[in-house]
């Protein structure tokens, strides 16, 4: 039932490893698993699931899932835990039937590997922004899939990125017949289906435009991801395509929505069929991700509120009063690499949940939004009116250490 492969054209060599690696996800999600080594680490963790306090203690929440640097470890381990090895590995996992079978160990497991979708004729800065803030903050590894015209624009703002000019949009196919439409549409998704495997999370909109044959194309991405059980961060264009299609994320619980305050009055109208109350803000987001499924949703603001439909959390540490665009690329890029990394950490040890949400995608979106805005402040200490984009996104390494030491 969650554990289903994607059998395509283009789709088809999915490596064993990294299968039952994102089997080991969603059974974590579930409390499946049993294994105490992480639980002191999260022994301190509380997020509250109610009450008068929907504050998450976020500093605590980063600590618990920042992984340690391992010398043992090599590329692409970033955030592996080393007893990952040797695994007790459930499978066949249902809400109420687990079956449990000991596997050996997982040589060829890979960590740390993000993938951002976007980028197109108008906007190369987003995707450059969700990109570099991954690997600033621990990812080993970070691709962006973009249009060809964006392709060495992206690629000349940094040598660290690993860029892919897989996509098309309408204009550059203008001559083109529905038949060799097809064709095109088919190979960009082989192309990104012989990498997708390898991801630990995709970031999907960044800069990604609203072109709808490359919108279709990224339609059929996420269907296959979400077959292969990648988890995926949608943000910016992705959040427009998934309000017109809510079913490519409804019921995923490896989604995650990071809508700003247009993208989330676009979704409240859309799912809710309201328009937004702010009288009752965390109430709403709540019900917006139960009707979406439990997918969780981070709704950027004042103060983010985070929920999987099951609660909410709120951070709402001081950050900065620029609102320079770009901002919410780095927290979308934030957000897969602490989503990948809390997957490692979400145990129930006992049955007794160690922390109010073992949702890995909820700790994920609270640790990078405490995050962002911890960056935000310091640059702004700094640059005052002239912060931009690209000063908060120096200030992520110092941030992440204040709470985190690397040694
Ligand atoms: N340097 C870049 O390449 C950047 C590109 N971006 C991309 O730009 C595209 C559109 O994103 P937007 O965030 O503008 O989309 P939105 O749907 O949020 O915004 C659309 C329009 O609403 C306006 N708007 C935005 N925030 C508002 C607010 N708080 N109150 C009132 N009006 C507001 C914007 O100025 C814009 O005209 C996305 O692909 C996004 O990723 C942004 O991420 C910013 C940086
Ligand atoms: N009014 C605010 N006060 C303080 N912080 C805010 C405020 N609004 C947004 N933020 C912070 O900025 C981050 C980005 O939110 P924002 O609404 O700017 O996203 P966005 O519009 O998607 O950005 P982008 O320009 O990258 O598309 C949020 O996570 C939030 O923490
Ligand atoms: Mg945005």
């Amino acid at each position: 039932m969650f554990v289903k492969h994607g059998i395509n054209s283009g789709f088809s060599s999915l490596a064993s490893s990294a299968v039952l690696r994102r089997q080991h996800f969603l059974i974590r999600s579930l409390g499946g698993y049993t294994d105490n080594t992480h639980q002191t680490r999260m022994e301190g963790v509380k997020c509250f699931s109610g009450g008068a306090s929907l504050e998450a203690d976020a500093e605590k929440v980063l600590r618990a899932i920042t992984p340690s640097l391992d010398p043992t470890k090599y590329k692409g381990q970033a955030g592996k835990s080393p007893q990952a090895a040797g695994l007790v590995v459930v499978s066949s996992c249902f809400f109420l039937r687990i079956e449990v079978e000991v596997i050996g160990g997982f040589k060829n497991d890979e960590y740390g590997k993000i993938a951002v979708i976007g980028g197109c004729r108008e906007y190369t800065g987003a995707p450059y922004f969700a990109a570099i803030s991954a690997l600033k903050l621990g990812a080993d590894l970070s691709h962006v899939f973009c249009t060809e015209g964006a392709a060495m624009v992206i690629k000349s703002y940094s040598p660290e990125l690993i860029v892919h000019p897989i996509f098309k949009e309408s204009y550059s196919i203008s001559d083109v017949d529905d038949e060799g439409r097809r064709h095109i549409s088919k190979k960009i998704l082989a192309e990104f289906g012989k990498w997708m495997e390898r991801f630990d999370c995709l970031v999907i909109g960044p800069g990604l435009g609203r072109d709808p044959f490359l919108l279709e194309c990224v339609s059929q991405i996420m269907k296959h991801a979400r077959q292969s059980n990648v988890p995926m961060v949608v943000d910016a264009d992705g959040l427009f395509l998934v309000t017109n299609s809510v079913d490519l994320v409804s019921g995923y619980p490896l989604a995650v929505l990071t809508p700003n305050v247009n993208e989330y009055k676009r979704l409240v109208q859309k799912v809710l069929g309201c328009d937004i109350n702010d009288q009752d803000a965390s109430g709403e987001v709540l019900s917006l991700s139960k009707r979406i499924g439990g997918v969780t949703i981070l709704r950027k603001g004042k103060s983010d509120l985070i929920s999987d439909g099951e609660i909410v959390q709120s951070v709402g540490i001081y950050g900065s009063p620029r609102r320079c665009g770009g901002q919410g690329d780095i927290l979308s890029g934030s957000v897969a690499v602490f989503l990948s990394w809390a997957r490692e950490h979400i145990l129930a040890s006992d049955g007794k949940p160690i922390i109010s949400s073992k949702n890995p995608t909820v700790l994920g979106c609270i640790a990078a939004s405490a995050l962002l805005r911890k960056a935000a402040s310091r640059a702004f200490e700094h640059k005052k009116r002239s912060t931009l984009t690209t000063d908060i996104i120096e200030c992520l390494g110092q941030s992440l250490e204040d709470i985190c030491p690397a040694s």
